[in-house]
């Protein structure tokens, strides 16, 4: 396992990144596209609200950009402007 794909187990396994069970997503449609994901919009029963999923074209390479990008979001999850991150999901069908 490389070290960054181990930053997020970790951070999964510690509770420092929230981690949500697929199933948890209906309605998903693709809404956009962008260099490393696809990006589809979603319903998520926990939260009875419509969410967006990112998701990595190539899950098995975890960059230092992807890290950069949850880190920074983390940090600046309480700012009304920017979205919120909620954590990780994974779609097991697919792997
Ligand atoms: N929360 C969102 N709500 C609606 N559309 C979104 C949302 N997030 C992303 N998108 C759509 O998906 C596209 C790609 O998203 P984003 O730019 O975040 O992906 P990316 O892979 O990080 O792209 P890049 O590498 O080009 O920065 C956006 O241009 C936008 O159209």
């Amino acid at each position: 396992m490389s070290a960054k794909c181990w930053w997020i187990k970790n951070g999964i396994a510690n509770e420092s990144i929230n981690y949500y069970d697929y199933s948890e997503f209906q309605n998903i449609k693709c809404i956009g596209n962008g260099g490393f994901s696809n990006v589809y919009q979603a319903n998520w029963n926990s939260s009875n609200t419509v969410i967006a999923l990112k998701s990595l074209l190539n899950g098995d390479n975890i960059t230092k950009e992807i890290i950069n990008e949850i880190k920074l979001m983390q940090k600046v999850n309480f700012h009304k402007n920017i979205l919120q991150f909620f954590g990780i999901t994974s779609n097991t069908s697919k792997r």
